[in-house]
């Protein structure tokens, strides 16, 4: 019986937060067994599956395995703890992962490679399958090219690339039916069991369509298509709602099929590298940790941009903003990991009920403190660039924000009077994802002379570059070379791809693996999600009840002024925006 581990002669020797993560799981030996190199993945040495010896637990102790979807969950789960069901492994046990809306954008795009990623890296058991499931017809083969198109192997590796596509995509299967129809899950359920052929089942499904069909979909898989030997789990995308009142009700909704221990709600921006690195940066390293606070940190920006604009997506974009699309999950996650105490471990719920703490901390957003903006067309050379409303699914009066900045505060003793700034929009001219943290100017700073009258340019300025070219720097001043005292900006760069030779995961592959084990550290919890919409449900009420008018702004520019105001009145300056980045 082949179970998930991970490497634990490893473990001290990797400075990865997922090392620490693994670091949290019990295993327990099922022989003696002395770790042979061959056994080991190439890929992360902390996410081997071994085959036949260890059983891989969850950091509170309890198998991760065996909850059905009519069940209450694993510790309810009488058959479960009986059974003491393996995790999705070899041997007597099969992991199904069936992609619902496996025709869309994101499962083409995304999960499918994702899945073939962790294939390629031997991160999935031996025993799986994946099935497709989407209206659009569609056989087994046209699923198998369709998923072709987008699989690449690692640049680092692209060992018997070919074959292993090959492979992978033999253990690929469609099933065409509609989202609503209990009978075409049943459907799917008897090809489910074909392909389990009699094992145990250990059943992942990956909810890739719109919003407004999640509740059929998950009432059709769970009364038909659930297993009925080991745990089922459903991935859950976002929206998970567009206010308060409907993220609640889509909650409610999920419950009368799922426990919440069987929702994964995902945020993709959780499962970036330089997300997760957050923690280890800022809780293992003693130059850092002491500084985490009001005393020495002036502001913290979280920023989005992007250099294209809804392109094709509009009709979902309009529905929703920039404010839903980007800030109220990626950014405001990003924004708990920052600012949450220390957690009493690194397990799931600990991690999130640190996070919560935090969003419960925050005051809801206020009117004044929020700009918005949308994009407007713009020519260059030759070249020219629609508008927001040109996009034929947007309605040609739309005010819906494209680009917003905020500025949020937390309550609490750590935190009180830091701005918390943050700015999302589309159609700008750079695509990056960044954590900016300025601290405070030096006290009495024995060189003010030398810095001229702009002290805040001469203040430390810790940089996480989420992407492009991850990164991580410091901003220091440091003397200039020669006889002379003339300071100079420079950064202490820890550039990823000067530093490591290894491919960088994708998100969906962290986030897929940690839904096959049962790790629910990065992703949300119902609680967290009520905090978030509790912050920014007032806001977004208001701005549509008074229908304010975003600020135009060129595609591909810097975005709107209103941006720099925002930043100003409470003295910040927008740290991509220096000329020094
Ligand atoms: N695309 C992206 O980059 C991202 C997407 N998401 C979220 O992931 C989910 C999937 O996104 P994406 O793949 O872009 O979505 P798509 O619009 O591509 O929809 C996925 C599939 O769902 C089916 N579908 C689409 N519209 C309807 C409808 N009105 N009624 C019934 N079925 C429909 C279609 O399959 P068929 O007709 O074959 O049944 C379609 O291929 C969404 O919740 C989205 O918000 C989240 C982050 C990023
Ligand atoms: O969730 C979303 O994220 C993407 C950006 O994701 P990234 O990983 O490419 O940075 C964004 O384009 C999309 O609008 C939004 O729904």
């Amino acid at each position: 019986m082949a179970k998930l581990l991970s490497n634990p002669s490893s473990r001290s020797s990797s400075t990865t937060f997922s090392s620490f993560h693994n670091g949290n799981l019990h295993f327990s030996r099922k022989i003696n067994f002395l770790p042979n190199k061959s056994h080991f993945s190439k890929w992360d040495p902390t996410r081997i599956i071994f085959r036949n010896q260890f059983e891989l637990k969850s950091s509170n102790g309890y198998p991760l395995n065996a909850v059905s979807l009519q069940d209450e969950g694993s510790a309810a789960n009488p058959l479960a703890e009986k059974m003491n069901f393996p995790e999705s492994g070899t041997g007597n046990s099969t992991l199904s992962i069936t992609v619902v809306g496996a025709s869309g954008d994101l499962a083409k795009k995304k999960i499918f490679p994702a899945l073939f990623a962790l294939y390629y890296e031997d991160c999935l058991p031996e025993n799986f399958v994946v099935f497709g499931y989407s209206r659009t017809k569609m056989n087994d083969e046209e699923l198998r090219n369709m998923i072709s198109r987008t699989l690449t192997c690692r640049i680092d590796k692209r060992e018997n690339c070919d074959d292993k596509m090959s492979q992978f995509l033999k253990k690929c299967f469609y099933h065409s039916g509609q989202y609503n129809s209990e009978e075409h899950f049943l459907d799917l359920n008897s090809k489910l069991k074909e392909k389990e052929g009699g094992r145990l089942s250990n059943r992942l499904f990956y909810l890739s369509i719109p919003p407004n069909i999640f509740v059929d979909a998950v009432r059709c898989a769970s009364t038909k298509a659930s297993s009925t030997t080991g745990w089922t789990r459903v991935i859950v995308e976002k929206p998970f709602g567009r206010d308060s009142e409907s993220s609640s009700e889509l909650t409610r909704r999920l419950k009368e099929y799922l426990t919440e221990d069987q929702i994964f709600r995902i945020d993709h921006y959780l499962g970036k590298e330089l997300v997760e690195n957050l923690s280890v940066l800022r809780f293992s390293n003693l130059v850092f940790e002491p500084l985490w606070s009001r005393n020495y940190i002036r502001n913290v920006q979280f920023i989005f941009s992007e250099d294209f604009g809804t392109e094709g997506r509009g009709g979902y974009f309009d529905n929703y903003g920039i404010i839903r699309d980007i800030m109220q999950n990626h950014l405001l996650q990003i924004l708990a990991l920052f600012a949450m105490e220390t957690p009493v471990s690194l397990d799931a719920e600990d991690i999130r009920n640190e996070k919560v703490k935090v969003l419960r901390s925050m005051r809801p957003l206020q009117l004044e403190d929020v700009i918005v903006g949308q994009y407007k067309g713009h020519s260059k050379g030759s070249k020219s660039y629609p508008g927001y409303t040109d996009d034929p699914t947007v309605p040609t009066n739309s005010i819906t924000p494209t680009f917003a900045a905020a500025a949020l505060f937390i309550n609490n003793a750590r935190w009180d009077g830091v701005p918390f700034l943050m700015k999302a929009g589309k159609a700008l001219h750079t695509k990056r994802a960044e954590i900016r943290v300025q601290f405070r100017h030096v006290p009495g700073n024995l060189y003010k002379r030398n810095f001229g009258t702009d002290l805040d340019k001469a203040t430390n300025e810790l940089v996480l570059r989420v992407q492009p070219d991850e990164a991580i720097y410091l901003k220091i001043n440091n003397k200039v070379p020669g006889l002379g005292m003339r300071l100079d900006r420079s950064d202490l760069n820890l550039l990823y791809k000067a530093r490591y030779t290894r491919e960088i995961p994708d998100a969906y592959e962290r986030l897929l693996l940690d839904a096959v084990e049962g790790e629910r550290r990065l992703f949300i919890r119902s609680d967290e999600l009520d905090a978030a919409w509790a912050l920014f449900t007032p806001l977004l009420k208001e701005l549509e009840h008074k229908k304010i008018a975003p600020e135009l702004y060129p595609y591909g520019s810097r975005g709107p002024v209103g941006a720099h105001y925002l930043a100003a009145k409470h003295n910040v300056r927008w740290g991509d925006l220096t000329g020094e980045e």
